[in-house]
């Protein structure tokens, strides 16, 4: 479907921000448990890339295929409780796993548990978005999973995929990738057919690829439709998509070398202009910065980022990362960003120098107020 196969794998090896997605089927070796060794070649290859200076996030399904095999269950309940039992069963064992394995290479985990409906709500999406850029700063690996107990839709159908994917989109992630138990998405499902070919790279919006996407295995349930979702999800924030075999020796690390394996389901757009079309589209903002002359020009003509020292008056309650509206003196708008501070600190360090940050808040987060990746002139 691409003549360019390799071409766009130097996207990987730029990609700075990964969520790595792995599978139920995977993880338990088809559902016979935690499948310890194979996790601790992952944990290593994410410490490997974590080394190199990737920021990395887990999204980790096998729950409730744990839980199973600890109830001594062979089958997936079909009661939703006894599944929301399982998996709460199953998380301890999951977490404790990959907290030792990667103890041992020293780096600290954290786990987080969270449903798509706390990502569809405005206030819960900015704080889990704080709360991963925080331990992101702190170098600590987030371990994520559908918070099972309170959501019933996700468990029903058993998809971390998409979870992956709202989990790149609010961390701005360049790369996600869904390790499987498939060498990658070919154009049938080659459990039901040997002749299956394997698609090296593809656009994620092509529609054909519904088509192709089967269901997935006994332990896994959202297979492959449930992953090209995920990829045109994670597309709309300019995110590229890899859906490879976790069993692939050093699979991260060469897919961070920029190798060509499994599929690659590539943005339209880059994450750049995928970022501004949206604020772009963002009419309502939480609050406004009045810019001075300079500020504006700053702007408009040097398409700069805007420096706390331009502004010369801050109006309503915004929080950090919220869009907000630039305005020159005469109230008239000049750009849209997203904030790096909130009112108050933004109200305190107003006029002020990037340097006398730290001394006016106690701490320094960026030297600028917008950045201007995140801003868009109007
Ligand atoms: N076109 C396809 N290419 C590859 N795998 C496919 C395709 N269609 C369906 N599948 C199935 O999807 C399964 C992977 O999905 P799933 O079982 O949900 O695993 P996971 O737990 O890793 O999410 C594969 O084992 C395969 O049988
Ligand atoms: N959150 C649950 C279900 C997720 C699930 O099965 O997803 P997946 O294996 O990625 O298709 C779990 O951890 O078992």
């Amino acid at each position: 479907m691409s003549a360019s196969a390799a071409s766009q794998r130097i996207r990987l090896q730029q990609a700075r921000r990964w969520v790595v997605k792995i599978g139920s089927a995977l993880l338990t070796d088809d559902g016979r448990g935690l499948d310890q060794q194979a996790m601790a070649g992952w944990v290593a290859q994410m410490v490997a890339l974590k080394r190199r200076g990737i920021e990395l996030i887990l999204v980790s399904s096998g729950a409730v295929a744990e839980g199973m095999v600890r109830m001594g269950l062979g089958s997936r309940p079909d009661s939703v409780p006894a599944l929301q039992a399982c998996a709460a069963i199953g998380q301890m064992g999951l977490v404790q796993a990959y907290e030792s394995h990667f103890r041992e290479h020293g780096v600290r985990t954290a786990q987080v548990l969270l449903t798509h409906d706390d990502l569809a709500d405005r206030q819960r999406y900015l704080n889990a978005r704080s709360t991963l850029r925080a331990l992101m700063d702190w170098g600590v690996i987030a371990v994520i999973n559908e918070n099972d107990t309170v959501a019933t839709d996700e468990i029903r159908f058993g998809d971390n995929d998409t979870l992956g994917a709202l989990v790149a989109n609010l961390v701005e992630a360049e790369a996600l990738i869904i390790l499987t138990d498939q060498e990658g998405m070919f154009d049938r499902d080659p459990r039901q057919d040997p002749d299956a070919v394997l698609l090296p790279e593809v656009q994620a919006l092509d529609d054909r690829l519904l088509a192709m996407a089967g269901g997935g295995g006994k332990f896994g349930r959202g297979g492959m439709v449930t992953k090209v979702r995920a990829a045109r999800l994670a597309a709309r924030s300019g995110c590229a998509t890899v859906i490879a075999s976790g069993r692939g020796e050093r699979i991260l690390e060469r897919l961070a070398d920029g190798e060509t394996l499994g599929t690659l389901l590539l943005p339209e757009q880059d994450r750049l202009a995928a970022r501004k079309q949206w604020l772009a589209g963002h009419l309502q903002h939480a609050g406004r910065l009045v810019l001075d002359a300079g500020a504006v020009r700053a702007l408009r003509e040097g398409r700069r980022s805007l420096l706390p020292v331009g502004v010369r008056q801050v109006e309503g309650s915004f929080r950090r990362g919220e869009v907000v509206a630039c305005v020159d003196e005469a109230g008239v708008q000049v750009a849209v960003g997203l904030v790096n501070y909130g009112a108050d600190e933004a109200a305190r360090i107003a006029g002020q120098p990037s340097e006398r940050i730290e001394a006016l808040l106690g701490y320094a987060d960026a030297p600028e107020l917008i950045h201007r990746d995140n801003m868009v002139l109007v």
